[in-house]
């Protein structure tokens, strides 16, 4: 195993070193993983930070492009941000926040969603907004308009630029009355991000309620605000005048552990997943069992393993408590070393199967309904965007020459290339790095076979 490079660029986009893997596989991973804080978390708990009058402290910050991206996002606009009190903390210091250059934003733009998560922060702090062009995952058409809506509720006038947008608060923000139109997890931090600081009550109802978004309601409590969860997706924010920085151990990474969950499953193999924790991944574990895989609930971490043939399985993305999402992906290539076929459900986002191609190119059976499935009872209500993936198995998977496509289709890709006979050559591997610290070391050390060839 070669190493040439496993570090970040500090700016999530670009190439270069560690963007193509060749990867011999056919042989169960077997080893121990750390997870650390997630991705999902970690970024807009940066974020929050500009809201404070004094200095954060925020620990097991992951070594993520996604971080790298926010981070530097954060000191274009002044915040000061360096390593704290032990490795992967950072403080981060907004004391002398300010206006940053247009050329300085839009050096950010297409790297990451964080960024319309600066517009309530930068309004309380500076009147006015420059958020660049998003990036992240490319699943779907992904609109910002329950951001934007939310956003002229509270009194923020929007306006378009040929890239990003330009807000503004002439009258200040007031606390509003927002019904989501799908319990959206970006847009139910920009709005706690906005409300904290608003003049008033602000009742979020529809509101998504997933464990990061809670860890970000305990930062912001942390820092002074009044923040009520009350039943059926209700929260209620009563705004402050001040707000202080915090100290706060990020929640772990709960998409990553599934994904090391997956790759055990997929490949036959027994993976310690370190920092795991069982409340906030008590519906994967439930899919893990059906499935017939096995887990070991430890004080410091979770372990997995195949305990057998896996069993086909059912399963219905949805916003938490349900299967999210981003589990799906790692989920499938395990998937297709089931005997009989399982269904899965797409309905958060709706392209997020393009990156079953290439397993198929790699020998898998899987057919994608791009409009869903009518197949019986469901307990997710349909939505008109749904897809459907049908997978049969098992089927032996063959090295192929691929092509990663997103944060968790790249992940799922390597993990098939490593369950498939034979050599594959993985290009724009770079992308993982946007959300799985130290992957080629974390590969290495449950021993995967690859080198790192461009
Ligand atoms: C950085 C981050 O935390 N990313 C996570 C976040 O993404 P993100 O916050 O972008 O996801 P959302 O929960 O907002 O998106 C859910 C659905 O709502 C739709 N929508 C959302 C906002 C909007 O203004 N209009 C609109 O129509 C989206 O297109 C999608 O169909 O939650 C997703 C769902 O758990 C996860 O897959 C992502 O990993
Ligand atoms: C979709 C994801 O991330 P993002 O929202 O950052 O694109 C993900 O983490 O799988």
């Amino acid at each position: 195993m070669t190493l040439l490079h496993d570090t970040i660029s500090a700016d999530g986009r670009k190439g270069g070193a560690g963007e193509i893997l060749a990867i011999r596989g056919g042989r169960p991973l077997r080893g121990r993983v750390e997870v650390k804080g997630a991705k999902n978390l970690v970024t807009k708990a940066m974020v929050a930070a500009l809201l404070g009058e004094s200095p954060s402290i925020l620990r097991d910050v992951p070594d993520i492009s996604d971080v790298a991206v926010v981070r530097s996002l954060l000191e274009v606009h002044g915040v000061r941000v360096q390593e704290a009190d032990e490795p992967g903390s950072l403080m981060l210091d907004p004391r002398d926040v300010e206006s940053a250059h247009m050329e300085e934003i839009d050096a950010h733009a297409g790297a990451s969603r964080i960024p319309i998560l600066f517009c309530g922060p930068l309004l309380h702090r500076l009147g006015q907004a420059f958020i660049p062009d998003l990036g992240g995952c490319r699943i779907g058409d992904r609109p910002i308009d329950f951001h934007l809506d939310a956003l002229r509720k509270f009194g923020a006038i929007v306006e378009k630029l040929p890239a990003g947008i330009r807000l503004s608060a002439p009258t200040g923000l007031r606390g509003a009355n927002i019904h989501l139109p799908y319990p959206s997890v970006g847009a139910t931090e920009q709005v706690l991000l906005t409300a904290v600081r608003a003049q008033g009550t602000t009742e979020l109802r529809n509101a998504a309620i997933e464990p990061e978004i809670m860890d970000l309601i305990a930062v912001l409590q942390k820092m002074g605000a009044i923040i009520t969860v009350e039943p059926s997706r209700v929260i209620l924010i009563e705004g402050v005048d001040r707000l202080e920085g915090y100290e706060h151990r990020a929640i772990f990474d709960r998409n990553e552990a599934a994904s090391w969950a997956s790759a055990a499953l997929a490949t036959d193999g027994e993976i310690f997943v370190g920092g795991a924790k069982q409340p906030e991944m008590l519906t994967f574990l439930n899919v893990v069992r059906k499935v017939g895989g096995t887990f070991d609930i430890r004080e410091d971490g979770i372990l997995f393993r195949r305990g057998g043939d896996l069993r086909p399985v059912t399963v219905e993305t949805d916003v938490h408590p349900g299967f999210m999402t981003d589990w799906q992906q790692p989920l499938i290539v395990a998937l297709t070393q089931a005997h009989g076929e399982s269904i899965v459900h797409e309905t958060v986002y709706e392209n997020r199967f393009g990156f079953t191609d290439a397993l198929v190119k790699m020998g898998a059976d899987i057919v994608v309904h791009p409009h869903g499935l009518q197949d019986g009872p469901r307990r997710v209500p349909r939505r008109s965007l749904e897809q459907a993936a049908v997978i049969n198995g098992p089927t032996p998977l063959v090295g192929a020459d691929i092509v990663v496509p997103d944060l968790r289709g790249g992940y799922s890709h390597v993990i098939a290339a490593l369950t498939a006979e034979g050599r594959s050559t993985v290009r724009n591997v770079g992308i993982i790095r946007r959300g799985y610290e130290k992957f080629f070391d974390k590969l290495t050390a449950v021993g995967a076979d690859f080198d790192v060839i461009g």
